[in-house]
Parts: structure tokens; C-alpha cells; sequence
């Protein structure tokens, strides 16, 4: 049997949720004439937020109920394990995978790299990658999504030259300066020192000793499951595992009487599901503002200094012509950039970035890391950047390494200085 298999590129203008949605109903006739009437079945991390809301809302346990675990307590590369295993056990008659490698260690990215091409030899893969390094190889019909469009390619090549047209990056404008608030001016921002953190008698982590000081630039890395998200939660307050334990939070041992709001008002966070909570009507220029009063809609008329603030912040990100456009209608890309300056528009000491580039394209992460690259520059903020990724172009000055064993993984700090 002649398998036909399909490689399609997307970028932040590709409208791939409505291409999914026609091609699994059948509509992309005559384009996909061999797939019809047969069905198809989906891994990427939209099935994944769509199982996470279902199993949350009903109480019940649906792709992990082969797992002692639910679905929210799990590592993001266990997830995606948990919904392959799941998706096959319903024997498509084609798999569609979206950018089936984001969020997956080096491992677990050559494991199904192996396992999608052992089930290519019967099953019929359309991969939608928005990074050349995702290819999988295999003999394919190539494609791009431009918006709604599929415009078909005769080779590789010519398809990946399409991704080399860099986008323009920032211009010199240096980020805007912070209105005056009250946040931590210390030195030492946060503080562990042998911290260890176990679920049901699993451990996680295990005598972890970090320091982050203002100013400094963090990569946090590791493999799937190696404890990143339970550090990040630590720092972040959302974790009660820290109480009774060497943890200083901005000057406070947790546990010492300190709010929640007292550590998250210190904090810029940005993380690409945060994009989804914001699905109202919200101006971008409310959406920036909206950073300084730490809340998701903006409750209170903005003052004229606010305006300004913003109107500065959107000319840095290229953005003021869609001024009074809303957050929805951004692309992908810059909804992350407008997301990420409204983390930054206080200046918090700290800014955590949690894998800020999954899902998006080459040139579209390389802008990304631009950004990033000169928050780091123009101001004292730490930042803290979680990736598997090599990022390219991405300018850490430390690496904490968190590396599994036994007992729970232990930290290595790598220093570049
Ligand atoms: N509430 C919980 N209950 C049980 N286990 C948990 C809980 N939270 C985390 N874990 C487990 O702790 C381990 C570390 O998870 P964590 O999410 O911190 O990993 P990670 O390094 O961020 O991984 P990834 O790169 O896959 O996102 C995982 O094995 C996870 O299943």
C-alpha cells in the first residue's frame, strides 16, 4: 500500500485551528482526497488543553486513567506521553501532529521521533511544524498555511526557503522606563538553600541551593519531569512546599507571615497559556496597563502618564499602529510580545519566562528572543528563562541545570562570566 504522507509549515499567520477543524470534517477536499471518510485523530497541545479542561470540569479521568496521576499534576513532556498512548489506542486512519516535538526533552524528541516513523510505515502523518528543526523526514506532499491557504510546494527545499525571510527586530529605543511602585529593592531576590520537594512520596527535588540576585539572566533547564514547573511554582508562591524550608522570597523566609500578592507583585510571568485567559475585548493599549494594576481586564480609567507608558511600549514593539485594535486580533507572535512587555512594564525584579517560544516559528522566536535579550540589557530585572531549546540567539549568563537521580533531581549551576 502506498502510503501519502503531508508535511505543512505554519507561522504566526497561519490560521491552523480552522484548518484542523475542516480537514478532520472532511472539508479539504480535493486537496486531501485520500483521507476521506476516514478518521483522523489529533496530538498537539490543543488536544492536550482540551483534555485538561474536560477531566478538571467533569472529575473524570480520560487519556490518564491508565495513571495513578490526573492530568493537571502532570510534567508537561508526561502530558504529551499521556496523549499519544491515548490517541493510538483509538487506531486512527490518519494522525495529524502539531508540532509534535515543543516541550519534549532531546530523550522523549528522538523517542517519538522513532515512534512516528515506525507508524508511518502504515498510518498516514500529517506533521504541522512551525520550526525547520521539527522535520521529520518523511517522503511527503509539502505545503504552507498562509492564513487560510495551503500553497503547495514540490520539494523541501523550496518549502524551507520560505522560513529564511527574517523579520525585521527592534529598533534602537531602549524599554521604557517603570512608573514609580513599591517593589522589593534588595539585592537578594530569591534564595534556597537545600530545598527538597516530594509529591506522595515521589521526590522531585532534592537539596536544591539556588541564589538569584537583581540583574541576573537565568536559563532553567532539564529534562521532562525533572522538577522546573515545582521550582517556578516555589518561587512564585503557588506551591506550599516551601513552608518550613530554607526559602527566602524577595527578603522573606516563606512562612513568615508574607501574602501571596506580597511575592507576585515583585513578579512578571509570562507563559504562552496565559494568551487563552485573556479572550474579552481588552485594547492593547488596556492590556499594558492592566500589567501595572496586576490585574487580567483593566477595572480603572487609565491616567494620561499610564497612556504614555503604553503608547512607549507599543512603538518599542512595532505595534502602535494597532493601538486601538484588540488583544484577540494580534497574531500569535505579538500577542507573546504584548504579553511578555505587560509582565515588564513595572519593572519587577523578577520576570519568570516559561517556555516563551513553544509554538512559535523560527524567525517568529528569534524576534522573541530579542525582546528578551534587551529587557535583560536595558534593565535590573532578573530574568529567569525555562527552555529545552537551544534558543538561538538567546543570551543567558547562567544555567541552572536540574538533573534527575533517584532521589529527586539535584541542581548544577553552569556560569558563562
Ligand atoms: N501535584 C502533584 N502531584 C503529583 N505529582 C506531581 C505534582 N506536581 C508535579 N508532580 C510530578 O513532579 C515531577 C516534576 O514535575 P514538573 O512539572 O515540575 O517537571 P518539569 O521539569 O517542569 O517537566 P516538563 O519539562 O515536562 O514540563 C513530575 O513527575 C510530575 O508528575
Amino acid at each position: 500500500m502506498n502510503i501519502v504522507h503531508y508535511t505543512i509549515l505554519i507561522d504566526s499567520t497561519s490560521q491552523t485551528d480552522t484548518f484542523l477543524n475542516l480537514l478532520l470534517n472532511d472539508k479539504l477536499l480535493p486537496d486531501f482526497s485520500e483521507l476521506a471518510g476516514k478518521t483522523g485523530a489529533l496530538f498537539s497541545s490543543s488536544q492536550i488543553a482540551h483534555y485538561l479542561d474536560k477531566e478538571e470540569k467533569h472529575g473524570i479521568k480520560l487519556i490518564t486513567k491508565n495513571t495513578s496521576q490526573s492530568l493537571i499534576t502532570m510534567s508537561s513532556g508526561e502530558r504529551k506521553k499521556a496523549l499519544l498512548n491515548y490517541t493510538l489506542e483509538s487506531s486512527p486512519d490518519y494522525l495529524i501532529v502539531v508540532n509534535p516535538f515543543d516541550n519534549l526533552d532531546y530523550h522523549y524528541q528522538k523517542e517519538l521521533k522513532g515512534k512516528l516513523l515506525t507508524l508511518a510505515a502504515d498510518l498516514p502523518i500529517i506533521q504541522i511544524i512551525n520550526r525547520v528543526e521539527d522535520f521529520l523526514p518523511l517522503a511527503a506532499n509539502y505545503a504552507k498555511l498562509e492564513g487560510d491557504k495551503l500553497i503547495h510546494f514540490d520539494s523541501k527545499t523550496h518549502l524551507f526557503s520560505e522560513t529564511i525571510k527574517t523579520k525585521s527586530t527592534f529598533s534602537k529605543l531602549n524599554i521604557p522606563r517603570p512608573l514609580n511602585a513599591k517593589l522589593f529593592t534588595g539585592n537578594n531576590l530569591v534564595r534556597l538553600r537545600s530545598v527538597s520537594v516530594s509529591f506522595n512520596d515521589k521526590p522531585v527535588l532534592s537539596n536544591i541551593s539556588w541564589q538569584i540576585h537583581s540583574g541576573d539572566f537565568w536559563q532553567l533547564k532539564g529534562p521532562n519531569g525533572s522538577g522546573k514547573s515545582t521550582l517556578l511554582a516555589m518561587i512564585t508562591g503557588d506551591s506550599q512546599k516551601g513552608y518550613g524550608q530554607e526559602l527566602y522570597l524577595f527578603g522573606t523566609k516563606k512562612g513568615s507571615g508574607e501574602s501571596v500578592w506580597d511575592i507576585k507583585k515583585n513578579i512578571g510571568y509570562f507563559t504562552p497559556a496565559m494568551t487563552d485567559k485573556f479572550r474579552g475585548y481588552h485594547t492593547l493599549e488596556n492590556m499594558l496597563i492592566s500589567g501595572l494594576h496586576d490585574s487580567i481586564g483593566l477595572y480603572v480609567k487609565p491616567t494620561e502618564i499610564e497612556k504614555r507608558l503604553a503608547s512607549d511600549w507599543l512603538e518599542l514593539l512595532q505595534l502602535s499602529a494597532k493601538k486601538t485594535q484588540y488583544f484577540h486580533q494580534l497574531s500569535t507572535t505579538e500577542k507573546r510580545m504584548l504579553l511578555t512587555a505587560r509582565a515588564m512594564i513595572k519593572h519587577p525584579p523578577l520576570l519568570l519566562l516559561d517556555e516563551p517560544t513553544s509554538g512559535l516559528d523560527d524567525s517568529s522566536a528569534l524576534l522573541f528572543v530579542s525582546l528578551v535579550n534587551k529587557i535583560a540589557n536595558d534593565s535590573t530585572t532578573a530574568i529567569v528563562y525555562v527552555s529545552h531549546r537551544e534558543e538561538k540567539g538567546l543570551d543567558p549568563k547562567k544555567v541552572f541545570e536540574l538533573i534527575p537521580i533517584k532521589n529527586g533531581s539535584t541542581g548544577k549551576i553552569k556560569s558563562f562570566k
